[in-house]
């Protein structure tokens, strides 16, 4: 499992670790990660030309420190000091000591520099940057330079992953003792390029709950359902999918793929296409009537598809099954029908289905998706996984980390691949699996079946998105790689 801790507990974390190391330590560990980190970027250190932004805090200390230990190694190194009176002093002293010098010309500097490290703001950043470092950071962009942001990209936020001004876009980030937020969430994690942690020994430290968590291999791994030597199909458990209209047929017929991949010992299908599903999957179990009296289920999927047929949502969301509800099923959706229900209850929406129950713009939604998602979750008292460039799986315990899908490719983003994963998630249910593992785990094998679909860099439909989870389970139980 990767984690993320918010500001306030990495600083905590990092007093308590500090009482006990000499003073200055910790900066040097990560100065020294630093280092190694553009080192390994570069290939070479010797004769590189490396130029530092620096900030008014401790981001900036580390910066320098790095810098001064690439200095010594033959890397021509110069500082561009954003707050001349409020640089880090003992790292500066460190860089001039070590051969370092202070950019006259930051500009002329970044025109030349092969390797530009951004420490102009870390953990204790507000907002976007500030109007003076913005030409700076624009020239830094601009130059042929590798930029390696420090700890996280100035003037992204580190909680949040909101971007609300301008920031510098980084090809790598180094970070420290823990992953923050922001470096997993959009808008924020497309600022940070590859991410590489540094240990600085603040794990024994940290709370075992992180804010976030990202789901690896190892993970889905052991959350995967596997038949018992005593199973049958109903104790493997049963999924019905009510889907699809004489206008979306397709969508009935994708979400019981998805479904038929999930683990589930079968797969009923109820709605008005039936003949398109059989079409495609004789092994589904059809029914045209109403969802109660389709036969027991152990999880309903209602919604893709559904178009103006929403009528079956209030008799689902009534029932004992755990529910899953996406696309149209969203609309209209009562609150305190969700609220009242005791099995497990996942939303599935997209940033605009989101928007719509939250009632507000889509860009708000896209621009704040942590906050987004924990606040339909706190709403509605249910589990809310929502989709889109970061897909976010949280909880309405606040207190239960958020998953974050590390999983996925911006091919995804094709019609009819939502329906896909509310079929796989909705499967994963009935296995047995509660909200947040169901919606996490479909997330990631349904991100991982894009992306070997997708491996040769051609666009990939929705139907390969669902033939590609059989080989994106087996690369996680074999502990395959991606
Ligand atoms: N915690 C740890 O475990 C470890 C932490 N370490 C390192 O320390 C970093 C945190 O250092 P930090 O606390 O000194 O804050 P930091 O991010 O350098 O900047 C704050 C300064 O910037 C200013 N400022 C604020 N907003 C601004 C803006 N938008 N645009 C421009 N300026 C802005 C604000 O001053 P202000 O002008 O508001 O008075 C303040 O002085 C952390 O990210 C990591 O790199 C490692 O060395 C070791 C382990
Ligand atoms: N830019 C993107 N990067 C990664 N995944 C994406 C991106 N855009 C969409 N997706 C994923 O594609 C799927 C689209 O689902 P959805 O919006 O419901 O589409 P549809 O309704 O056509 O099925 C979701 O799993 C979503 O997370
Ligand atoms: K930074």
């Amino acid at each position: 499992m990767r984690t993320a801790h918010c500001v306030d507990t990495v600083r905590t974390a990092e007093a308590a670790l500090m009482a006990r190391l000499p003073e200055g330590a910790l900066m040097q560990r990560a100065a020294a990660g630093l280092a190694a980190a553009c080192a390994d970027l570069l290939g070479r250190v010797y004769g590189v030309r490396i130029a530092l932004l620096v900030g008014s805090g401790d981001n900036g200390g580390d910066a320098l420190y790095a810098g001064a230990r690439l200095a010594r190694r033959g890397a021509g190194v110069s500082a561009v000091l954003l707050a001349p009176d409020r640089t880090h002093q003992g790292g500066l002293a460190a860089l001039t000591g070590a051969g370092g010098r202070i950019a006259d010309d930051p500009f002329a500097v970044l025109a030349t520099a092969d390797l530009v490290l951004d420490g102009i703001i870390g953990i204790g950043g507000r907002g976007g940057l500030r109007p003076d470092a913005i030409p700076i950071a624009r020239a830094a962009r601009g130059s042929n330079a590798v930029i390696v942001a420090v700890d996280l990209p100035s003037g992204t936020d580190a909680d949040s992953g909101e971007v609300t001004g301008e920031a510098l876009r980084a090809d790598a980030t180094v970070t420290f003792g823990t992953h923050k937020p922001g470096l997993l969430i959009d808008p924020a994690r497309e600022y940070a390029g590859t991410v590489r942690l540094v240990d600085i020994g603040l794990d024994a430290e940290l709370p075992s709950i992180p804010a976030v968590e990202a789901l690896q291999h190892e993970d889905v791994a052991r959350l995967l359902p596997r038949p018992s030597a005593e199973s049958d199909k109903y104790r493997r458990g049963v999924v019905g999918v009510v889907a699809g209209s004489a206008r979306y047929p397709g969508a009935a017929v994708l979400a019981v793929a998805g479904a038929l991949r999930g683990g589930a010992g079968a797969v009923r299908y109820v709605g008005p296409a039936t003949e398109a599903v059989i079409a495609r999957f004789p092994e589904t179990l059809v029914h045209t009537g109403p969802p109660a009296k389709a036969g027991r289920v152990q999880s309903w999927v209602v919604g893709p598809g559904l178009g103006e047929g929403i009528g079956a949502v209030p008799e689902i969301l009534a029932s004992d099954a755990a529910v899953l509800v996406d696309a149209d099923g969203l609309r209209q959706l009562d609150p305190e029908a969700v609220r009242g229900r005791s099995a497990p209850t996942l939303l599935t929406p997209h940033a605009g289905e989101a928007a719509a129950l939250l009632e507000v713009a889509r860009e708000e939604v896209e621009s704040a998706r942590l906050a987004s998602v924990r606040e339909l979750a706190r709403r509605y008292g249910a589990t809310v996984l929502l989709k889109g460039s970061t897909t976010l799986v949280a909880d309405p315990d606040p207190s239960v980390a958020v998953r974050v899908n590390p999983m996925g490719t911006p091919w995804l983003a094709t019609a009819g691949s939502g329906d896909v994963l509310s079929g796989l998630a909705g499967s994963l249910l009935a296995t047995g699996l509660n909200a947040r593992d169901a919606g996490s785990v479909a997330a990631y094998l349904h991100g991982l079946a894009a992306r070997r679909a997708a491996a040769d860099g051609t666009p990939i439909t929705s139907w390969e998105v669902g033939e590609g989870v059989r080989g994106a389970w087996g690369a996680c139980v074999l502990g395959g790689r991606t």
